[in-house]
């Protein structure tokens, strides 16, 4: 299943990296007491130019904390978060809903990030996303799946060095789920920006990935690291994805129900 891969510099390197969060806890007649979570014990990650990542793992096992982790939008409580190649990367992240502006055009709500000189870009982009009809509705004309590719269209305008994806492909009819699966994976063979995408789907992993990690999370970390062929990224037929789907959950068996029962050996 592992294919070797050109070592290059990683864009980013996450080492022990921790996070926990208070939750309330019982509060008793005199004083509110607090209890912790420990939700990431010890992330390691690199991540390669070019590389589309799929970050697995069951519900609340701390894969959007990772995201938001990488995307500086929140701060870790142990470890490091490095740039190898001494320059910090720019990111974009398409967030599970897609915080569009209500009273601005899907036009103007990409050009929130750009400028209107990167207008020809957007509506390149929109027709990517097969919305070019709809440069000048307003998010509340569109269904959700329409309103979360103009999200990933907004991201994908300012050309981040690496796009941080949290369930962009969630909640859609499998007809659109598959299209957009389609649009993702050749946008990716064509330019090759870094995708970090969490998903709880293991075909979708599959069909579009290079590299699968999974967070365990009863152990707050990676248990899971299969690198796969990236030529055949976003490419995929059903027959390879389902070869790669049986192959990790003859891994880790508890993938199938999205339980969050401990899928690593502790
Ligand atoms: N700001 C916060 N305050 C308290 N607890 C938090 C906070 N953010 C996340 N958590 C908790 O951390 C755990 C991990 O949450 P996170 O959203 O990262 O999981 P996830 O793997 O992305 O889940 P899902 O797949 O359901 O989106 C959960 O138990 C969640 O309740």
């Amino acid at each position: 299943m592992a294919q070797s891969m050109t070592a290059s510099v990683p864009l980013l390197r996450l080492r022990d990296v921790a996070r926990r969060f208070d939750v309330a806890g019982k509060r008793s007649a005199t004083a509110a007491k607090t209890a912790e979570k420990q939700v990431l014990t010890g992330i390691d990650l690199d991540l390669q130019p070019g590389e589309f990542v799929s970050l697995i793992g069951p519900s609340g096992a701390g894969k959007t904390t990772l995201l938001r982790l990488i995307a500086g939008l929140d701060t870790a409580d142990r470890g490091e978060r490095l740039y190898p190649g001494d320059v910090a990367p720019s990111m974009a992240m398409v967030f599970q809903e897609p915080r569009l502006v209500p009273w601005l055009t899907v036009l103007e709500n990409l050009l929130l990030v750009g400028d209107a000189t990167l207008e020809d870009r957007a509506r390149r982009l929109l027709a990517e996303v097969e919305l070019g009809g709809n440069a000048q509705s307003y998010p509340g004309q569109l269904s959700g799946g329409m309103q979360r590719r103009v999200a990933l269209a907004r991201a994908l305008l300012v050309e981040p060095q690496i796009l941080l994806l949290d369930e962009p492909l969630g909640s859609l009819d499998p007809a659109l789920e598959n299209r957009m699966m389609q649009l993702l994976g050749d946008y990716w063979q064509r330019h090759r920006p870094t995708v970090l995408m969490v998903t709880h789907d293991l075909h979708q992993a599959a069909r579009l990935s290079s590299r699968i990690l999974g967070l365990d999370p009863s152990l707050g970390r990676f248990v899971l690291n299969e690198t796969l062929d990236p030529a055949q990224a976003g490419q995929r037929d059903e027959a390879d994805c389902k070869v790669i789907v049986d192959h990790l959950l003859s891994l880790f068996p508890a993938l199938a129900a999205d339980s969050p029962a401990s899928w690593g050996q502790g």
